[in-house]
């Protein structure tokens, strides 16, 4: 359903200040072909409302002959910013960069995140913005789930539908998603909600069972026939069963390219107000897919890139793959059972 300028600039109004946005900063809005006219006029506003020098950039958008899928968060590492002297100096020169493009998984990014500024992505339709608008409780909730990740040796996967998965971590940073920006070079996507982290690399070992109704992205499907992938030495093995399987493996074949395989980031949904059934009710294109990734219980594993941990596997490929129902233990002590989030520090 459409929601009313007033309500998203509301929105951004709180997103905003939960970012610290301070009056005389610069905001610079970055959109491209795809951003959505309601978020970017509503984004402007709300900005300026709030006392900072507002700036658009709009970039021609990249990509589009290679990828297969208009989804901005399916095919990566090069964006309109790749070689764009002019736009990354215009970027690193501002406080907050509100990406309604993607620039996730780039480079760029990185680049622009090192000279202190911040990045926050929105690119989900205006009404699903609006229904998981972040708060500090978000906050709070996603920070103990980090702060156990980091003391983490080793988290372990097991589901009644046959997982069972062993990631060492340590090598990579444990990455809070809490939907906005409240530190100097601290990069959020509005909607999130989950913790996660990357093993290390090529140590995950074991099986994964996609089972009915796990999702796949950005094929944005619900498994209708279970697909597993055996994993060794954090790579994947085989992808095998029904159709499903076929089109997974046959997409990632697509991009020749050995390092689709590999275990990217591993975590676990912490958002109340996402949910696993949104996905049935969206045409494939009007969303990526975040409630998807942040509905609370899940166990969000992705398949691809490690660049935006500060690994060197960049490949275009990026797979994400909410499952339910899993429970998730670190060093043995479960923090997800069975699909259902166990948190002490309970608000
Ligand atoms: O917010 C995101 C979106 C996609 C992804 O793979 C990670 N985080």
């Amino acid at each position: 359903m459409a929601i009313s300028d007033h309500e998203l600039i509301q929105a951004w109004k709180e997103v905003l200040t939960l970012s610290k946005l301070e009056p005389g900063q610069t905001v610079t809005v970055l959109t491209s072909a795809a951003t959505h006219p309601q978020t970017l006029s509503t984004a402007l506003t709300a900005a300026a409302m709030l006392g900072a020098v507002v700036n658009r950039l709009d970039l021609q958008p990249v990509n589009g002959e290679k990828a297969l899928s208009r989804d901005s968060l399916a095919y990566l590492g090069t964006t309109p910013l790749t070689g764009n002297k002019a736009a990354i100096a215009a970027l690193k020169a501002s406080d907050l960069v509100l990406d309604l493009m993607t620039l996730l998984f780039s480079p760029e990014q990185h680049e622009i995140l090192a000279a202190g500024t911040k990045i926050l992505l929105a690119v989900e339709p205006p009404e699903v913005l609006a229904r998981m608008v972040p708060t500090l409780a978000d906050r709070a909730r996603v920070l103990r789930a980090t702060a156990k990740i980091e003391k983490a040796k080793t988290m372990r996967v097991v589901s009644a539908a046959g997982t069972e998965l062993t990631c060492p971590m340590g090598e990579f940073p444990a990455i809070a998603e809490y939907g906005f920006c409240d530190t100097p070079g601290r990069w959020d996507h509005w909607p999130s909600g989950f913790a996660l982290t990357w093993p290390n690399e090529k140590q995950t070992q074991g099986t994964i069972v996609i089972d009915r109704g796990d999702i796949l992205l950005p094929m944005k499907r619900y498994v209708a026939e279970p697909i597993t992938i055996t994993v060794k030495d954090g790579f994947a093995q085989s992808i095998t069963g029904g159709v499903d399987a076929e089109l997974l493996a046959e997409y990632m074949e697509s991009f020749k390219d050995p390092e689709a395989y590999a275990i990217s980031h591993i975590g676990w949904g912490l958002q109340p107000r996402a949910s696993w059934t949104t996905l049935a009710l969206y045409d494939r294109e009007a969303t990526i897919g975040m409630d998807a990734r942040a509905f609370e219980g899940n166990f969000l594993f992705s398949l691809g890139p490690n660049n935006e941990a500060g690994g060197s596997r960049s490949t275009t490929c990026h797979i994400d793959i909410p499952l339910r129902k899993c429970t998730v233990s670190l060093d043995g002590e479960e923090v997800v059972r069975v699909g259902k989030v166990l948190d002490q520090g309970q608000e």
